[in-house]
């Protein structure tokens, strides 16, 4: 159906509209499509043949609307494809937006606020007390009203909380990030100014989502509607949008391969293919794709990648979904000569990360110490005021400042009020405006700190939603590069896009897809990831994620937007090969110096270790534990979704501890698990058996968290237990190629094997770890 554009209206609608194409063009209203109304301009849908179109347009164009006269033209294709893109993509968000909010407002719906607050998923009774303005915003801090201990709750640092006072499910109230939490109190930290009623008694937290990131993804995608060919602010390029959306090929497909000849390498010891995926990323002028499977550098060539565009003079950008992955990467930049900013809350940052983030940064900042000395006088002036009236409604009586003001100067009094009383509310209404004038200043400075923290920085690096926030409003960079590229949906990965001139993506779509929340969208397609739809269109290689793997793997060098990696540093042959077989057709190749490393030199007792646990035997690379001989069924907690199994949490954290007895350094070892309450079950398994610092370094965490990273030894607690074999998100094959290629020198995989083997996956793995592997009885393991 064609469409028109209408320009010139004033404040008509859509009933003018109709009535005058109807009247002035004699066309049907039946045939009038879809009207679209922003300010002066309304796209119409019409269904009109090509020389009824013609016929149309002369008449309309220069014609009336309402009282408005209108120019009208015909919709061209391209603005038209933008168009349909956009409205697509927006209509996927708002689903996804939608099934996140309803799921929450279920769970609240359903539960009285007592049993959240039983939960751990709600605290009552609160009070809210002003802790003044920090960089991450302003600080509330919430205590139960006569200072009592809060009840076990699962809100944690780095939490969105939503804040309400009778009804929790109200449009308005707000939402702030848990910047502390205490035996006694939750700290929140809100964007802007919250309302005065969190001070009052009564006052409900409850755990929330995060709409901002929806919004960003949003607004990413209106800026499509005004791309630029010359580029400032937050609007994309015109010629990567058109890549995106599909009108415009990358001009390494229109062209030829190009490549950038690089001399002097950061990382030598980078091979012959990595070398080429650097040389050809940093030589696009739009797109380039780095793929392969897990281990195989693709994070390694990616932060080259950004050392060579740092130092041909580029603003460099580093983004990836999640925060862990965006922590991956300054890890790998901290590593060297370049400095990484890592922008975000810091308390989603990793503690060992701390220094490179903007707080840190402007801790030091000259700039923002003056902004602090300049708030802090503002507040002096403010305690000032507290020994003098203020112009309240009883002593101000109608009277206006500069009223107030003009009387002080004349020392008079007026309605009533004496003139010392018009004295003192003149002059605490200088101490306002002092003040005030001070707390811009303070703001301004503030900006221009952080200004100067991204221009002294060579990278920027943080998660894409972070990418939309205000703190890089209006930032261009040259090149954006994003880790992880296919496990973030297409629209989280248009907001960091929309600032930059090329990209550069890293990802695997034999790992884990997005998490999609709507099944809506994701039958829809918001789980195709933009790598993907880039890497089938332009590619030479059609390899979507439901095609046979034989063709995954073996895309040719000569790809035209895409970079292909094969050689493996990570994993010891046999953990690599069960996933190399299963899921990329035996491509992967480990390198020398990883085909046979096991843990035997990790350990400074690995004898006296694996007497106690055959599982943990040094020169074992891949195990898998049997549970199904011991009772050890899953459960779940009331009202949560998850599931957790207290017994095999218990077996892998006595795991842990005896590797960490024997010598294993806590960086060395993970423990990960595809359910977020087991993960909880085993923190709390290990909790007061570690110390401090060991605790700090063990990483417990998510299989999807998990993604990205990597670690010596790694205990997978697969959970599901059950006599209906129903094994959940389990049979996603992609998630334990996830969970397993974690692992360098030895993978240990804990699970029900009758239970497991209901997933083709797992029925796989146990042939293979038969095989390949070794299979142990978890009943024998325990009696030793
Ligand atoms: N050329 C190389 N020489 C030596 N070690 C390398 C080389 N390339 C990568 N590595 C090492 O291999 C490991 C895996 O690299 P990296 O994390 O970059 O892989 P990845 O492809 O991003 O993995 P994943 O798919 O799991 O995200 C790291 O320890 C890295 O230091």
């Amino acid at each position: 159906m064609p469409t028109v554009l209408v320009r010139g209206l004033a404040d008509e609608g859509p009933g003018d509209v109709v009535g005058a194409f109807a009247g002035e063009a004699d066309v049907d209203p039946d045939r009038i499509g879809d009207i679209d109304i922003d300010d002066e301009e309304a796209l119409v849908d019409l269904e009109l043949e090509n020389d009824e179109l013609e016929a149309f347009v002369e008449t309309m164009d220069g014609n009336r609307v309402g009282r408005s006269e209108v120019s009208v033209t015909p919709l061209d294709e391209e603005t038209r494809a933008v168009r349909d893109y956009v409205d697509e993509q927006s209509r996927l968000v708002d689903l996804e937006r939608e099934a996140e909010m309803e799921r929450h407002e279920r769970e609240i719906r359903q539960l009285s606020g007592r049993e959240r607050e039983s939960k751990g998923r709600a605290l009552l009774e609160m009070r809210g007390r002003d802790e003044g303005e920090g960089l991450s915003g302003y600080l509330v801090k919430f205590t139960k009203r006569y200072g009592d201990a809060l009840p076990d709750t699962e809100i944690s640092v780095g939490d969105l909380v939503m804040i309400s006072k009778r009804d929790p499910l109200r449009d308005d109230n707000p939402n702030g990030t848990v910047t502390r939490v205490t035996n006694h109190s939750v700290t929140v930290s809100f964007e802007s100014n919250p309302p005065g009623w969190l001070f009052d008694d009564g006052i409900r937290l409850d755990l929330y989502v995060n709409d901002v990131t929806y919004q960003r993804m949003l607004e990413a995608l209106d800026s499509f509607l005004e791309a630029e060919s010359d580029l400032e602010g937050d609007v994309p390029r015109e010629h990567l949008r058109d890549v995106i959306v599909g009108l415009e090929d990358p001009e390494s497909v229109a062209s030829g391969p190009v490549r950038a000849a690089v001399e002097d390498w950061y990382d030598e010891a980078l091979n012959e293919s990595q070398r080429e995926a650097v040389e050809r990323a940093v030589a696009t002028d739009d797109v380039h794709l780095i793929h392969g499977p897990p281990g195989t550098g693709k994070t390694t060539t990616a932060v080259e990648a950004i050392r060579q565009a740092v130092d041909r003079g580029d603003s460099v950008l580093a983004t990836a979904a999640s925060n862990t992955a965006v922590d991956n990467v300054v890890e790998f930049l901290a590593d060297g000569d370049h400095e990484p900013l890592r922008v975000g809350h810091p308390a989603r940052v990793t503690p060992t990360l701390r220094e490179h983030t903007l707080d840190a940064r402007l801790e030091n900042n000259e700039t923002y110490r003056e902004s602090r000395e300049v708030r802090d006088e503002a507040f002096e002036l403010l305690d000032e005021q507290d020994g003098l009236t203020a112009p309240s409604g009883r002593w101000r009586r109608g009277l206006s400042d500069e009223r107030i003001k003009q009387l002080a100067e004349e020392g008079r009094g007026s309605r009533g009020i004496p003139p010392e009383k018009i004295e003192e509310m003149a002059e605490w209404l200088e101490l306002q405006e002092r003040a005030d004038e001070l707390f811009d200043r303070a703001e301004r400075l503030e900006q221009e700190a952080v200004a100067e923290e991204i221009e002294r920085a060579d990278v920027v690096c943080t998660t894409n939603s972070t990418a939309g926030s205000d703190l890089l409003a209006g930032q261009r960079f040259d090149t954006l590069v994003i880790d992880e590229a296919t496990q973030a949906t297409e629209p989280s990965c248009l907001i960091p896009i929309v600032k930059a001139d090329r990209v550069i993506m890293a990802g695997d779509h034999r790992q884990l897809p997005p998490t999609i929340q709507s099944r809506e969208a994701e039958r829809e397609g918001l789980d195709e990831t933009l790598f993907e739809t880039l890497a089938e269109r332009y590619g030479t290689d059609d390899d979507g994620s439901d095609g046979d793997a034989d063709r995954s793997a073996s895309a040719p060098t000569d790809d035209p937007i895409r970079s292909l990696l094969t050689t493996q540093y990570r994993m010891h042959e046999r953990i690599q090969d069960f996933s190399s077989e299963r899921f990329y057709d035996g491509a992967l190749e480990p390198h020398e110096s990883v085909r046979d490393h096991t843990l035997a030199g990790l350990l400074s007792d690995p004898d006296e270790t694996a007497a106690r646990y055959s599982a943990l035997e040094s020169g074992e690379p891949l195990v898998f534990v049997d549970t199904s001989d011991v009772d050890a069924p899953e459960r779940s907690r009331e009202g949560s979704p998850s599931t957790e199994n207290p017994s095999e949490a218990d077996l892998v954290a006595e795991y842990a501890r005896a590797l960490l007895e024997a010598g294993l350094e806590a960086a060395d070892l993970a423990v990960i698990s595809p359910y977020d309450d087991q993960v909880k079950r085993i923190e709390d398994e290990l909790e007061g058996t570690l110390s401090e610092e060991t605790a700090e370094a063990l990483e417990v965490d998510t299989v999807d968290g998990f993604q990205g990273r990597e670690k010596a030894v790694v205990l997978v607690s697969l959970v599901r237990s059950n006599d209906r074999r129903e094994v959940g998100f389990l049979d996603e094959p992609r998630r334990f190629n996830v969970a397993l290629t974690r692992a360098r020198r030895k993978a240990v995989v804990v699970g029900d094997r009758d239970t497991v083997t209901a997933a083709p996956v797992f029925d796989d793995f146990l042939e293979y770890a038969r095989t390949r592997g070794r299979i142990v009885d978890a009943s024998r393991e325990r009696e030793q």
